[in-house]
């Protein structure tokens, strides 16, 4: 299919991967990318801060991107346990994810905290993937279209552009529980997202948006053809390197 946007299969590894599996794990996704020969897609993975380094060091060479979890807004300081967008990047990173629902859950950051760490991954160098998605309540009371825009127009810095920011639609409902949106549901969320994008930076046509929420081999292919979708944000199915590839090779 032709197609004006680079696909991106990303991997969000969360907190899994002590060093054997995590480095076994980029190993296979290396391996099998070097050997598909792909020039028209991006493959990144994104291991725990943990791994970034060793992760970087091993993928090299081989085309696959690394990128961060998380990363916090300030460059340095006092913020014991804190991850600089920086240290990210001198790790051999070039993209962070931020804004994911577990870190809005767990760590109460709102819009307005995630439009600072994009701006933070600006400023070291990265792309940063902002994450928006509804929960099931929302989706259920009709609010699913609003509840993006409120949080796209709170998480996305102005500057935005295509190539320095990358939006993952992920319903919160299908995060792990092997739920997804029907292709209808997913197009619908992305064209509106296009669109309000659109209306916050003047460019949206060129934007990659991803989706994530229990994206697998079996169905990424439907899912990855839905219109407005240009890659996927997968969680469980990354930690495979086969089966992480077979998303990959849908795109
Ligand atoms: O949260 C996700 C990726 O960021 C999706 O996780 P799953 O693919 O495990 O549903």
């Amino acid at each position: 299919m032709a197609r004006t946007r680079r696909p991106l299969i990303a991997g969000n590894w969360k907190m899994n991967g002590l060093r054997a599996d995590g480095l076994a794990l980029a190993k296979g996704v290396a391996d099998g990318v070097k050997q598909a020969g792909w020039s028209d897609r991006d493959v990144l993975v994104c291991p725990p801060a943990t791994l970034v380094l060793a992760v970087a060091e091993a993928v090299k060479g081989s085309g696959v991107l690394v990128g961060g979890e998380n990363c916090h807004a300030k460059a340095n300081g006092a913020h014991t346990g804190e991850i600089a967008a920086e240290m990210l990047h001198d790790c051999g990173a070039t993209y962070v994810i931020v804004g994911h629902s577990e870190r809005r859950a767990d760590c109460g950051e709102t819009d307005a905290i995630v439009r600072a760490k994009a701006e933070a991954a600006w400023r070291a160098g990265l792309v940063p993937i902002v994450c928006i998605g509804e929960t099931l309540a929302e989706r259920e009371a009709g609010k699913t279209l609003s509840v993006l825009e409120t949080q796209l127009k709170g998480s996305v810095p102005a500057g935005s552009t295509a190539a320095n920011l990358v939006v993952a639609y992920e319903p919160v409902w299908a995060i792990g529980t092997g739920k997804t949106p029907t292709t209808p549901e997913v197009a619908a969320a992305h064209a509106h997202i296009r669109k309000v994008l659109g209306g916050l930076t003047g460019e949206a046509a060129q934007f990659r948006l991803l989706y994530g929420g229990s994206v697998k081999g079996s169905n990424a292919a439907e899912l990855l053809a839905a219109g407005d979708v240009d890659g996927a944000l997968v969680g469980g199915a990354s930690l495979k390197a086969d089966e992480f590839l077979a998303i990959a090779k849908a795109a």
